[in-house]
């Protein structure tokens, strides 16, 4: 073919007409395509080929949108073009809709009436599928007339883990193409599936190993002409079944027991609904009003936030200007880990799952035995879920600490003992070969006492794992004063080679997450005092969508882990009565953890803690008629008066009292932006996903509003410090409240030696 080049840049499209010996050449000067969004070309004379370029995944932005619709007038005009692929750049066939046009001004042509233009086309079009195509991406290639699948491809309708639904047609084609049981499922999960699965499933008519878009090409050759009525999947009817019914009920059901109160779950199913009660128009308005009613929603808002946010902890910085772009990792090929408790064999699992040679630490040759017959396995249950090799000899154990003499980074994971782990620090800094990082997991460890240790300070820092270590998605990465950029860097690399979301934090007691539990558990403990049970204050934080209440989640971790820290921090007096009782350094003290544990009450494993259990090591939390009847003791011995609480009051005394801290954290520069803490109590601590995390829910509440229930309260209980506003949200809320990614602007750079 000749290669006759016409090139316009028209609203984002760039249309060429070229032949195959010219795409090297092209390709190579990409400088030119910058901004071009959809690039046309025609590839042996009679396919028509659109290409989506919109790095890094190509999402399907205006321009993107015009690009196609221009490209497909432009393809279906040409008479010598007899049949059209789309496919994406780099190996990317599409993301989905541009998320982030999703909170501005919607311009350029509609995603619906797109996806019809190219459905109705009279020319066959296959959708060449590289990489991912996911939501807007996948309901673009269910509108293509064939889908050719490149086999690492991944496949899905994530939208409702954005809070919204497939509403580009997805709703309504899916389950008319595989069936309502299996589109349920993977529109109420968002989950991703495989080539193979799509391939199974219906979704794709053929799968390569090769080029994706050459496989298209091959195919549109051999489809030009052919008849396309039965190609249309918006006219497929969709199949039925005696019992769909209850296939609807069914997963009715289960999301709204999964959902814990998130919409956008429960709309789909509402949705898919449609497709099945309403012809194919029809279930298309439907599709459109339920996906107005989510775009708009509170939900929505939060779960794109947190979809940006959980992407934006990885280009961290910390005050003194260290930076993700200018501090570069080490390689680590080797590490070990000193103490194979529990979080000592999670952490063991993660290091060889991701592929690194672990030397496992364990001093008594017993515990040792036992621990690696528990790695063991874990690793196998693990390798069998993922379907991925086994990696038991990725690991060597150890009884000798001298074992650890050549590798490139530590991780020392023995009990939460200061003294412990400082003789351990002294050990490793005389074994290890110069340069090796020695890591710490601690859940709120001073880490610069530690680095004080050590003959290299620099290399030391915090990597604060959370149960069980080897499943939880969040890393809090800590540094000293004294890290080096380097060091941080590497331990940040290192978690996301463990597949975790790793936030940089600085530190202080409890680091971020800890320190934020410390008022809201606080808070908790003062509303028994005050009249309510541990039953009342969890279910209004199970409404707001915890996974589970204060209390549940007390029993679930022991409540001897936080007596010790107490005990530690002096704070637990026995047998102390009187006024003095409920005070520590002025302030009001709830000693009722204490006291429980002084029963021996230490939650699930001893059977009794807040709850009851039918034995030790039980799950089910039941409430305890001796804990109330202990309640009211305890209340009457100190003069309280049980009053009503209502459901409001809990909520915001649990939760104010948590979200002040936060802003304290800023404010202190331990963690660098609001989306920091949200990551860390979303995936480490239960936060409902649909509410954004902590500080944007304080947002979204408004911060006026946060503040003066704050003043309330702590004109109520002046003597609970956690309820005093801090000065960063005063200083937010004066200013008008800005929206939350402006609030870095409100903190002031506080000094770091790092
Ligand atoms: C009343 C009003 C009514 C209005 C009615 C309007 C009607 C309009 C109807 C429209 C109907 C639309 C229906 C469709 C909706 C959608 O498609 S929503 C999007 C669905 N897609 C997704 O959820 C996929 C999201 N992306 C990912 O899961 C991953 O990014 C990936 C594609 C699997 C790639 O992963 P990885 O390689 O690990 O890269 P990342 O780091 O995750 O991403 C790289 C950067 O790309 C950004 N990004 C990714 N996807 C998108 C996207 N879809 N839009 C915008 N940006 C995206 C990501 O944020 C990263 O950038 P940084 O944040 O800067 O790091």
């Amino acid at each position: 073919m000749g290669a006759a080049v016409h090139s316009g840049n028209r609203r984002g499209t760039k249309i060429v007409v070229k032949d195959d010996a010219e795409e090297k050449k092209f390709n190579n000067n990409t400088k030119d395509l910058l901004d071009i969004m959809a690039f046309y070309s025609r590839v042996s004379g009679s396919v028509g080929v659109i290409t989506l370029q919109n790095p890094p995944v190509n999402a399907l932005s205006a321009a993107v949108r015009q690009g196609i619709v221009d490209t497909m007038h432009r393809a279906l005009s040409e008479p010598e073009v007899k049949s059209v692929v789309i496919c994406g750049q780099n190996g990317k066939f599409c993301g989905g809709a541009d998320i982030r046009e999703f909170r501005a001004n919607m311009r350029g042509p509609p995603l619906v009436p797109m996806i019809h233009l190219i459905e109705a086309a009279e020319k066959p079009v296959v959708a060449a599928i590289e990489g991912v195509a996911l939501g807007g991406g996948l309901e673009l290639a269910l509108g293509c007339h064939y889908r050719i699948a490149h086999s690492k491809a991944r496949l899905g309708l994530p939208e409702v883990t954005l809070g919204l639904l497939p509403g580009a047609g997805g709703t309504q084609r899916l389950p008319r193409l595989i069936g309502v049981p299996a589109a349920l499922e993977l529109i109420t999960t968002g989950r991703h599936a495989t080539a193979a699965e799509a391939l199974q499933l219906g979704i794709v008519d053929e799968v390569t190993d090769h080029s994706a878009v050459d496989a298209a090409v091959k195919f549109a050759q051999s489809v030009a002409g052919k008849s396309l009525d039965a190609r249309r999947i918006s006219t497929y009817p969709c199949p039925r079944s005696p019992d769909l019914a209850e296939i609807f009920e069914k997963a009715m059901q289960e999301v709204r027991r999964s959902a814990r109160g998130a919409i956008a779950p429960v709309t789909c199913v509402q949705a898919v609904h449609a497709s099945v009660t309403l012809p194919y128009a029809k279930g298309m308005e439907r599709e459109r009003e339920l996906f107005s009613t989510l775009f708009t929603s509170g939900q929505a808002h939060a779960l794109q936030y947190y979809f940006f946010a959980q992407r934006a902890v990885s280009r961290w910085s910390t005050p003194s200007g260290a930076r993700w772009d200018t501090s570069k990792p080490r390689p680590v090929h080797k590490a070990a880990v000193i103490g194979l408790g529990t979080m000592g064999r999670g952490i063991t699992v993660s290091l060889a799952q991701a592929g690194l040679s672990v030397v496992a630490v364990e001093t008594q040759e017993k515990q040792l035995l036992e621990a690696k017959q528990a790695v063991s396995g874990m690793l196998e249950r693990s390798a069998k879920r993922r379907g991925a090799p086994l990696a038991h000899d990725k690991i060597k154990y150890s009884c000798s600490i001298q074992a650890v003499a050549d590798v490139d980074l530590v991780i020392e994971a023995v009990f939460e003992d200061m003294a412990l782990k400082k003789t351990i620090f002294q050990q490793l800094s005389g074994i290890c070969k110069p340069g090796t990082f020695l890591c710490t997991n601690t859940s709120g460890l001073d880490i610069d006492e530690l680095a004080s240790q050590t003959q290299s300070p620099e290399l030391v820092v915090g990597m604060h794992f959370f149960a069980p270590a080897h499943v939880m998605k969040l890393l809090e990465v800590v540094y000293g004063p004294r890290s080096s950029p380097e060091a941080l860097a590497t331990a940040m690399e290192m978690g996301k080679k463990m597949g975790k979301v790793s936030v940089a934090v600085g530190n202080c007691r409890g680091f971020v997450g800890n320190r934020m539990l410390k008022p809201y558990l606080e808070q908790a403990f003062f509303l028994l005092e005050e009249g309510a049970t541990p039953e009342q204050v969890d279910q209004v934080l199970e409404e707001f969508g915890f996974a589970m209440g204060v209390f549940k989640v007390s029993d679930l971790s022991g409540l001897d882990v936080g007596w010790k820290v107490r005990k530690a921090d002096g704070l637990v007096v026995p047998g102390s009565t009187g006024k003095s009782a409920r005070i520590r350094g002025g302030s009001r003290y709830s000693p009722l953890g204490d006291l429980l544990c002084e029963q021996g009450r230490f939650g699930q494993k001893t059977g009794r803690g807040w709850y009851q259990y039918d034995k030790p090591g039980g799950r089910v939390a039941k409430p305890d008629p001796w804990l109330h009847g202990f309640l009211e003791e305890y209340r009457a011995r100190h003069g309280l008066v049980a009053r009503r609480i209502d459901h409001q009051e809990m909520l915001e005394r649990c939760l104010y009292a948590l979200i002040n801290e936060g802003f304290q954290i800023l404010q202190d520069g331990i963690a660098a932006g609001p989306e920091d803490i949200d990551v860390i109590y979303v995936l480490g601590y239960g936060w409902p996903r649909h509410r954004g995390g902590p500080m944007f829910y304080a947002g979204l509440v408004g911060l006026d509003k946060v503040l003066e229930r704050l003043e309330h309260y702590h004109q109520v209980y002046p003597n609970v410090s956690g309820l005093k506003p801090c000065s960063l949200i005063r200083k937010l809320a004066a200013s008008s409240s800005p929206p939350i990614h402006r609030w870095r602007e409100f903190i002031q750079k506080p000094r770091s030696q790092l």
